[in-house]
């Protein structure tokens, strides 16, 4: 793996010396201190051609080529077309039109259609729809499947425990509404369209500006014409420019406008590291006598050991067709390297109160995406002079609920009655200024900080001897008797991508291969997500430093990106010239969903925006 023809010998010194200590949370200078000298030291070949890593101005291929950008204004700009963004969006025209006010509200989404990179279970919980559209059902809101049954499971390898859905529990979905979230964010895209709302699929927000003063100006959409190896090509066009008043990012979990916002503005000082999850789901066609429309079930345990949270779904929808969703969910602060969460899915789809469903059934779509799990304490401080962050992106998920939406829809709908004065206050037809805002008071005041304080000790209880036993005895004494009013608020064990042990202290696991029928390999599940990118455009997977792949995360953790990743993006192959393992990064792949850039055990690859329109093509998933 590390011949001597390959790397000096000061490298190889270091790879050996890093091959024996603990990782950095054990040993955090002596390990960085190795790791850097190895990095250095090694020729690893071109990777990166971003040129957010590359920059342009340095690069002779782009002398003299035209970087004007047009720009235009708004009086709100939101990023991100999912159920925080439009729901904002919707709330502000609303307003604006409740007092007669003219305001330009402008929306950019990075899919190629509204709804199109939306992916989510999905069971709704109807409070924030009732509250922005009371007449939702008028309207044809698609909530076809109101839940008629609620099934909760501990599994081991081949049984079940059933666990009673009592009254007052988070997992109980009496009430809710099982939808298909990217039909219920198009439905949303059109009521926003209706109200006056400028939607802009296909184009990705890509950079953030500023006035000079430091705040947020608005955003930037991406370049288009850029070849693989970072050159221009003849096509090549500048993005735009949109300067607003105010910019509401809205970009979803883990959103990458939103981590520059954070250094930008150091707005994760006063909270605990966010921490995630990655979701993996599919859509299927049943056997019509196993179809049993509004029932709903989630399950614990197996396949994943005690340690490992996370547990599956499985809905049955009223779609006018036997259709399920189903999916599983892992926590990303999973230690093994050698866990592949995709694989887990595949397995569990085996068990004996899971396959009977599926027996027969016709799988016609594959998604991933990762979800927040950090809760209250992980929420950071949300405005910035020019700006709020909401949904998602910030983290309003409620995690023993694994449900987000409506806390999103919520979240952006408070952030559009907190700004809707200001903006209004101003004259309208003076020059775009950016507005400086504080947290919305009514946000703390809400239902939506309520419901998140009452669960915020759940996740990480389950961080104990016990795991998942522990963490289920904690719900039951402090959130289902006491309701949450523990005096304390519990931490969660620091950021995702630290928790990896090295490969040498853990035992690769077995998977069983797939059988074509009910379980299925990687690149058939891709193909059926649609996905897609322009080829010849630099990979929007960017490392920070192209050796680290190789001379780290390959040589400690057994390369994890190859596992963690939903689609088979990362790829060790053999260097075409000498001996040794390079990094290969098929970026056509990508679902958006997140992960590597949280779980990167070397915190070194930075999902950045393709092309716009690039990327998944789910339907209603
Ligand atoms: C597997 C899984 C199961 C879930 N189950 C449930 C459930 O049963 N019930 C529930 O209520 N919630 C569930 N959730 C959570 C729910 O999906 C989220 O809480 C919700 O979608 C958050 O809405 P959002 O608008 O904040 O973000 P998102 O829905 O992620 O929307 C963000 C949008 O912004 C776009 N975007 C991102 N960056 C840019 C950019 N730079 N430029 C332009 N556009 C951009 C994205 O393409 C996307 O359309 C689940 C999530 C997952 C992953
Ligand atoms: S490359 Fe990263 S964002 Fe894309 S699918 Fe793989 S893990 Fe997700």
């Amino acid at each position: 793996m590390f011949p001597a023809s390959r790397y000096s010998s000061r490298a190889q010194r270091c790879i050996r010396a890093l091959k024996t200590v603990p990782p950095d949370h054990a040993a955090p200078q002596l390990y960085t201190t190795l790791h850097r000298r190895a990095c250095s030291s090694v020729s690893a070949p071109r990777i990166t051609t971003h040129y957010t890593i590359h920059p342009r101005e340095k690069d002779p291929r782009w002398e003299g080529v035209e970087m004007e950008r047009f720009g235009d204004e708004a009086d709100v700009v939101i990023v991100g077309g999912g159920p925080a963004g439009l729901s904002a969006a919707i709330r502000l025209k609303q307003l604006a039109n409740e007092h007669g006010k003219e305001l330009r509200v402008c929306l950019v989404e990075k899919a190629s259609q509204i709804g199109a990179h939306t992916l989510s279970g999905a069971c709704l919980e109807p409070t924030a729809l009732t509250e922005l559209f009371p007449d939702w059902k008028e309207r044809g809101a698609p909530l076809n499947t109101p839940v008629t049954e609620d099934v909760f499971s501990i599994l081991t390898e081949k049984h079940r425990i059933p666990v009673p859905m009592l009254p007052g529990l988070p997992m109980r979905n009496h009430g809710n509404y099982i939808v298909r979230l990217g039909n219920f964010v198009r439905w949303l895209g059109e009521q926003a369209e209706e109200l006056g709302v400028e939607l802009y699929p296909g184009y990705a927000a890509a950079e953030i500006l500023f006035h000079e003063d430091g705040s947020v100006k608005g955003i930037a959409t991406n370049d288009v014409g850029i070849a693989k190896d970072g050159s221009p090509k003849d096509v090549f066009e500048r993005g735009m420019e949109l300067h607003a008043k105010v910019t509401l990012f809205g970009e979803g979990c883990h959103g990458h406008l939103a981590k520059q916002l954070y250094k930008q503005f150091n707005l994760r000082e006063n909270c605990e590291p966010q921490t995630y999850a990655i979701g993996l789901k599919e859509l299927w066609t049943i056997d019509e006598k196993k179809w049993k429309p509004g029932r709903v079930e989630h399950s614990v345990g197996w396949p994943l050991n005690r340690n490992t949270y996370g547990g599956s779904f499985l809905y049955h929808l009223n779609e006018g067709e036997p259709l399920v969703a189903l999916g599983f969910v892992v926590g990303l602060d999973y230690t093994n390297p050698y866990l592949s969460p995709f694989r887990e899915f595949q397995r569990w789809k085996h068990h004996p109160f899971v396959a009977p469903t599926l027996e027969g059934g016709h799988r016609i779509a594959y998604g991933a995406r990762a979800l927040n799990e950090g809760g209250l304490q992980s929420i950071p401080k949300l405005t910035f002079p020019g700006g709020l962050l909401i949904g998602c992106s910030p983290g309003f998920m409620n995690v023993p609920k694994i449900k987000g939406t409506h806390t999103a829809m919520k979240s952006g709908m408070l952030a559009a009655e907190a700004i809707f004065p200001k903006i209004t206050a101003e004259s309208l037809d003076s020059e775009t200024d950016s507005m400086y805002l504080s947290t919305p008071e009514t946000l703390k005041n809400s239902w939506v900080w309520k419901e998140l304080y009452a669960v915020r000790n759940i996740r990480p209880s389950f961080h104990n001897y016990f795991g998942l036993y522990g963490g289920m005895v904690y719900t039951g004494v402090f959130y289902w008797i006491l309701r949450g009013k523990e005096p304390w608020t519990l931490k969660h064990c620091g950021l995702d991508a630290h928790q990896l042990k090295p490969a040498k202290d853990c035992t690769p696991i077995e998977y069983p291969k797939p059988d074509g029928k009910i379980s299925f390999d990687l690149l058939s599940s891709v193909a059926l997500s649609g996905t897609n990118h322009e080829g010849d455009q630099p990979p929007h997977l960017t490392l920070k430093d192209d050796s680290v792949p190789v001379a780290r995360n390959l040589t400690i953790f057994d390369g994890p990106e190859q596992r963690f990743c939903p689609a088979g993006v990362y790829e060790y192959v053999p260097v075409e010239t000498g001996d040794g393992m390079r990094l290969q990064i098929n970026a056509q792949n990508c679902v958006h969903c997140k992960t590597c850039d949280i779980k990167d055990p070397s915190q070194n690859i930075n999902w950045v925006v393709p092309e716009g329109g690039g990327g998944p093509a789910y339907n209603g998933m």
